[in-house]
């Protein structure tokens, strides 16, 4: 009796999948459902993680006094509870917001919020990011981390002003771009026993991902789950890469990847959660517990010796085997250094 109940909704789900993207060529069809059903399987994996770690999801703040902090977004959801500790720990805090007068409230209401600066970011144009580290750095030369969490998720396919896919260039390569422009800053406060950090607020939703080098736009067949996979998968990569990088050259710079965990944020306004508010409430996590493994790959003494660790709920979690591939993560650094116009050559050595 299950097993049949099991093949005929199986059945009906699949007709009515095929009925309502049947001017889609088969090939193209087939990859949607594959990546529906895996990214649905990566969420509910993420879920499980969280409840079966729940007691591991936790942090003592240190007084990080004189240390500095920059972080892409942060007026609302999973940056403002990363904010709030940061601020909590005694550390001067800069926000990359698109509409930095979000921040005065910010200002005014959180403890040492005296300590909060905003400049404007927006990390769809290349411009933008390059005029936000020139005003960082003036004011700012030594940063102690850099916390890359503003992201978007799914949506339309759309195309930033430098004529990338926007998932990956909000996500991942004006990220990479950032960083680069602030590794000077960042080598300047580093010290061997206590380097500085860039935290890469990554994704479970990487588990699906690759990296489509032949068409990184995604120009031939927009998915836009394959989209948002391959870039959180490439900021996981990036970590690793780049702590490899940067070790080799002698810099006491250290790079961490994080998936915040299931949070209930307005990241979901384009999935169907947005309508079911209530499901988000009772099983995702809070903001402020999203925070959490992030404020530990920032502060956490233990991991100083294990750069380009993939963080989930304050221990170490498991990242697809693509993400390992040295090969991959190479070609990668590569094709993003290309596309922001930085000669690998000199990547870190600025
Ligand atoms: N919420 C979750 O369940 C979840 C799960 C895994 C990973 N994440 C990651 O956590 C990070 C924070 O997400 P969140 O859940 O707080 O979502 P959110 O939508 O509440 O916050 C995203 C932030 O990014 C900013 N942002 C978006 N586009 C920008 C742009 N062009 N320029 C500058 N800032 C921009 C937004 O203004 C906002 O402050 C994201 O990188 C997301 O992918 C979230």
């Amino acid at each position: 009796m299950f097993v049949i109940t099991t093949i005929t909704i199986a059945t009906f789900a699949a007709a009515t999948y095929w009925i309502m993207n049947r001017h889609k060529p088969l090939k193209h069809l087939l990859s949607d459902f594959r990546y529906m059903l895996d990214m649905q399987g990566a969420g509910a994996g993420g879920l499980i993680d969280d409840w079966i770690n729940i007691r591991r999801n936790k942090i003592e703040l240190p007084d990080a006094s004189r240390k500095i902090a920059v972080i892409t977004g942060g007026a609302r959801g999973i940056g403002t509870e990363v904010v709030r500790g940061l601020l909590k720990a005694n550390v001067t805090v800069i926000m990359g917001i698109r509409k930095p007068d979000a921040a005065k409230k910010m200002m005014e209401t959180m403890e040492n919020g005296k300590n909060l600066h905003a400049f404007s970011l927006d990390l769809q144009s290349q411009k933008s990011v390059k005029e936000f580290a020139n005003c960082v750095t003036k004011e700012f030369p030594e940063i102690n981390y850099l916390i890359n969490n503003a992201g978007i998720m799914y949506g339309d396919y759309k195309l930033t002003e430098d004529g990338i896919e926007s998932q990956f260039a909000v996500n991942h390569l004006n990220h990479f771009y950032l960083t680069h422009l602030l590794l000077p800053a960042l080598k300047k406060a580093g010290r061997v026993e206590e380097p500085s950090r860039v935290v890469n607020v990554s994704s479970c939703g990487h588990y699906p991902g690759k990296i489509f080098f032949d068409d990184i736009n995604m120009k031939e067949h927009y998915n836009t789950i394959a989209a948002y996979a391959q870039s959180k998968l490439a900021q996981i990569m990036t970590a690793r890469y780049l702590n490899k990088l940067l070790d080799s050259q002698d810099a006491n710079v250290k790079f961490y990847s994080v998936h915040p965990g299931i949070v209930d944020t307005d990241l979901f306004e384009n999935t169907t959660f947005n309508k079911l508010p209530w499901l988000k409430k009772i099983f995702f996590k809070t903001p402020e517990k999203g925070a959490t493994p992030i404020l530990f790959a920032c502060f956490n003494k233990n991991i100083v010796e294990r750069g380009g660790l993939y963080i989930s709920n304050c221990i170490e979690g498991i990242s697809n085997r693509y993400s390992k591939n040295i090969d991959h993560q190479k070609k990668l650094f590569d094709i993003s250094c290309e596309l922001t116009g930085i000669d690998p050559d000199k990547f870190g050595k600025n």
